[in-house]
């Protein structure tokens, strides 16, 4: 008797009309990035694109893009070095929220344009792609080891790793958190 109850009294809550349905995506601003269907990455806000924004200045000769093995090795260096970052457990936790397909080109493009191996560099500025990050001095101390292991896997010679480490030091000015 009491579970006949149940199943009338259950049949006779009236759905909601569907014109009283609330959007709350809508209402609280909420849109998903959707990727480019072609290059895989998320769209970002517009900025001017220029070689200047990769930080500094490149090197002259072809010396130091021979010591990186060229453009095949600039990229899977700069391939290894974010994925080592994120399977780093000091700062995984920074990379996860955000676009790898992106940062795998651009930071391809920067090394390469740096190590003036033919590239231009098509990214964001440094201030302005680590802007509000949080990035602490250790953070990046931990991001300069995966590099240096990037760098030791394909066996560029130690002198050369030095001097483009001494390329993206002053960089940290802008990446670091005040
Ligand atoms: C001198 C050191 C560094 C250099 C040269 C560098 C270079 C870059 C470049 C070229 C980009 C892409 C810009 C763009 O999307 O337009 C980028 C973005 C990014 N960097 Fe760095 N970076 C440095 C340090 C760090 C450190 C220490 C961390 C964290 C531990 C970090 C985390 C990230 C993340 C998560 C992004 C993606 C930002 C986004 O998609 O909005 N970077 N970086």
């Amino acid at each position: 008797m009491i579970m006949l109850a149940a199943i009338l009294l259950m049949q006779s809550v009236p759905e909601a009309p569907a014109s009283d349905a609330v959007d709350w995506d809508k209402e609280f601003g909420v849109t998903e990035k959707v990727r480019d269907p072609v290059t895989g990455e998320l769209p970002v806000d517009p900025y001017v694109q220029s070689d200047s924004n990769a930080g500094t200045k490149p090197f002259e000769g072809t010396g130091m893009a021979k010591a990186f093995g060229d453009q095949d090795g600039i990229r899977r260096i700069t391939a290894r070095t974010v994925e080592l970052s994120e399977a780093d457990p000091r700062i995984a936790e920074i990379f996860k929220a955000h676009d790898m397909v992106r940062l795998k080109r651009t930071l391809f493009e920067q090394f390469c344009y740096i190590l003036n191996a033919g590239c231009s560099y098509s990214g964001r500025d440094m201030a302005a792609s680590h802007k509000d990050m949080g990035v602490r001095m250790r953070d990046m101390n931990a991001l300069v080891e995966n590099l240096q292991q990037a760098m030791r896997e394909e066996n560029v010679p130690f002198p050369a790793q030095n001097r483009f480490l001494g390329k993206l030091a002053p960089m940290s000015r802008d990446v670091v958190t005040k």
